[in-house]
């Protein structure tokens, strides 16, 4: 199941300041990607403990006035299909626009659950001029200021109903999902790996009606793998080919417990890569990078080392992950890829014993604790790891208040150090005790 909430509506109702809302009061708490160019289109989002992915859909659509109607149609129309729940916003100021209608319309076809969120009510005199919008037909409306944050609780108290809180399934298979940019070689390697042979092949319907879920059982591998390349829907309007593609990577990253993110080696790391990458690590999913079409790289005996560096300078801080070099057209490295993604699952679903992880990590918090503040001495007692499904960490200690981020990443570094958590990202909490 994943947890994707799409903000659909006409330009200008204010899509763009609830999106901001969402996703920065989540960084507000976790703020831990200094320095790094976000997407603005999609985030992560937090409410009383669950995280789901926000996408504000307005900012796909073109500037040009004769697409734009139509792609915001399709647009509504590719989000009922993708994400889990949609919030229809509308403005209150305007009233109801012909444009609202129409959307209105796309919206009660749907079997997805619909919002109505009536922005701009910033006082409560408008609260009565909001009761127009009940003849959209689309149920219950939610008066809200996205500038003042005033109705989100409440609105968001309901929407994340329809959302899963993460948790531990037993005997489940691992996951996985391979993403990445169009024409990076993700069928190629898909294809490769499972051939055509329908004897170690079975294609699962998803959850959705085009979601392939392959089931791989070979070579001592067994896992589920999301195919996100053959799924390519005839989009009417041009410009939604980019938000349709961002649409099912989210959807298959939300599915996955393992990201293989191929990067094409002639064109090295982009920017939306980086945005997957980030998006993959805020969700908690174990990644592997794989830099495909290695056969075209000019090599000397140093390219893979300076290749590495160059990604992992792009990633930072996360860069404890593999990076595997694969020629897909001929055949190097592929299984390779599978057993970086395996070791990864079980770097990511492993449980260090807490008397292990006390007797390791005790000393070296003892020999560097975290700088005293105010002439206070943090002193840290002890430290549990707490199940879940990635690793996740709580240092107990007098005053977790005081413990700065540098401390934190410190923490994280000898985490990384002694118990290999390559690929999976890690949470650490300081609590009160
Ligand atoms: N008064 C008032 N203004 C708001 C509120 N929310 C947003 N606005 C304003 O409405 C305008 C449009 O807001 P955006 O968030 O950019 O709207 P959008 O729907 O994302 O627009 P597109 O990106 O064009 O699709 C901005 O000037 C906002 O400051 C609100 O709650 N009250
Ligand atoms: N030289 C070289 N070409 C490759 C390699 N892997 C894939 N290709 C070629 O790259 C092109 C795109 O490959 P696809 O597998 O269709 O890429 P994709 O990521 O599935 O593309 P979309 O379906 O558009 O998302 C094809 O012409 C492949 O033959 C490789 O390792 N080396």
């Amino acid at each position: 199941m994943s947890n994707i909430l799409a903000i659909v509506g006409r330009p200008n109702v204010g899509k763009s300041t609830l999106y901001n809302r969402l996703t920065e009061s989540r960084k507000a708490i976790v703020d831990d990607e200094s320095g790094v160019t976000r997407d603005r289109h999609y985030g992560i989002g937090e409410w009383t403990h669950k995280n789901f992915t926000v996408i504000d859909t307005g900012g796909y659509v073109a500037n040009s006035e004769d697409v734009f109607e139509a792609a915001i149609r399709e647009q509504v129309l590719i989000a009922i299909e993708e994400a889990n729940v949609i919030v229809f916003m509308v403005d209150v100021t305007t009233g109801i626009t012909d444009l609202d209608d129409d959307i209105a319309q796309i919206l009660r076809r749907s079997k997805k659950p619909v919002y109505v969120a009536v922005n701009k009510v910033d006082n409560f005199q408008l609260q009565s001029d909001a009761t127009v919008f009940y003849s959209l037909g689309l149920g219950e409306i939610y008066c809200i200021s996205s500038m003042s944050g005033s109705g989100t609780g409440e609105l968001l108290d309901e929407v994340i109903v329809n959302f899963d809180e993460e948790k531990e399934e037993e005997n489940k298979l691992p996951v996985y999902a391979i993403v990445g940019r169009p024409n990076v070689g993700k069928s190629s390697m898909i294809n490769a790996l499972v051939g055509k042979d329908r004897n170690i092949v079975t294609e699962i319907a998803g959850t959705t009606r085009d979601s392939i879920h392959i089931h791989y059982n070979q070579f001592g591998h067994e896992f589920m793998l999301i195919d996100t390349a053959g799924l390519r829907k005839k989009t009417k309007v041009r410009e939604n080919i980019e938000f349709y593609s961002v649409m099912r990577t989210i959807k298959a990253l939300e599915e996955a417990d393992v990201i293989v993110l191929m990067i094409d080696a002639v064109d090295g790391i982009e920017s939306q890569d980086i945005n997957i990458f980030h998006l993959a690590e805020k969700n908690k999913k174990g990644i592997v990078i794989v830099v495909n079409k290695w056969d075209l790289i000019e090599k000397t005996h140093k390219s893979t080392l300076e290749f590495e560096e160059k990604i992992k300078e792009k990633l930072q801080p996360f860069v404890d992950v593999p990076i595997v070099f694969t020629s897909v057209t001929e055949k190097q490295r592929i299984l390779k890829t599978i057993e970086a993604a395996a070791k990864v699952y079980i770097n990511k679903t492993k449980k260090i014993p807490t008397s292990k992880l006390n007797d390791i990590l005790l000393p070296i918090i003892e020999n560097t604790p975290p700088p005293a503040i105010k002439g206070k001495h943090i002193k840290i007692k002890y430290i549990t790891q707490i199940n879940a499904t990635s690793p996740m960490f709580a240092f107990f200690c007098n005053l977790p208040q005081y413990i700065k981020e540098p401390y934190k990443r410190f923490i994280e570094n000898k985490l990384r150090e002694h118990f290999d958590f390559t690929g999976a990202p890690i949470q650490i909490f300081f609590r009160q005790k």
